[in-house]
């Protein structure tokens, strides 16, 4: 099946867990997307009673185009469910996410949730994190210290760029420096490592965060739940 089919099939799949009257968290990527479409669709078919909280402008602006009641995170008091997408996902249930440089809203909006969902394809299932570089949003004050820091640890760090080669803004107007690490053996310490460092504001690292994830397949869709 195309990537995008399956994308489509994960986020009508994951609006099924949606409910009247729930405050959902809405992830940003790619894949939800497809997700967010669905819910606007099936929002207008039931006239369901939702509030949304968003990870990213991006989001915002195409959950309220479709008619949803967008909140900010602060105006809740506390959100039901938050799907989202992962750009790799291992079998301890840690991932990778920011390919989209949403990383930062995404951890605060998952770790105020009561339950997070993943939407992903199969070829995000890992046995170990690394391949995809891991996205570290930075403050652009003195980052290219902080860069020459993380190449000290042999992070092969990188400044993200756009297709203008202009420095990729976060909607927090933060720098993204990605590490090419390969392999991560201890993403738990890699992970305190990181927010150790002073100028980094959080990191990719989704240690513990998921409770379940829906996974797009070429025979349909598998759910992973937490063991
Ligand atoms: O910053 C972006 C997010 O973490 C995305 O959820 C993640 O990159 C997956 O995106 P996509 O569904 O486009 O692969």
């Amino acid at each position: 099946m195309d990537q995008n089919k399956l994308k489509q099939l994960v986020g009508r799949e994951a609006v099924k867990y949606v409910e009247d009257g729930m405050t959902i968290g809405l992830g940003s990527g790619t894949t939800v997307k497809y997700m967010v479409d669905t819910l606007g669709e099936k929002n207008k078919k039931e006239h369901l009673n939702l509030m949304c909280v968003t990870t990213s402008k991006k989001t915002a602006k195409q959950a309220t185009n479709l008619g949803l009641t967008v909140k900010e995170l602060d105006q809740v008091d506390e959100i039901n469910l938050t799907i989202d997408g992962a750009d790799e996902v291992d079998h301890d249930f840690n991932g990778i996410k920011g390919g989209g440089a949403a990383l930062l809203w995404e951890k605060i909006v998952a770790k105020n949730s009561n339950r997070n969902i993943w939407i992903v394809d199969e070829n995000k299932m890992v046995n170990h994190l690394g391949k995809f570089p891991l996205p570290v949003e930075v403050i652009p004050f003195g980052s290219k210290h902080l860069f020459r820091e993380l190449q000290k640890m042999s992070l092969n760090p990188r400044f993200r760029t756009n297709v203008a080669s202009a420095l990729v803004k976060t909607d927090s107007g933060n720098y993204i420096i990605d590490l090419n690490i390969g392999n991560i053996t201890d993403p738990i310490k890699l992970a305190e490592d990181l927010k150790g460092l002073t100028g980094v504001v959080e990191h990719g690292l989704f240690i513990h965060i998921v409770d379940e994830v829906i996974v797009g397949t070429n025979d349909g869709v598998r759910i992973v739940n937490k063991k």
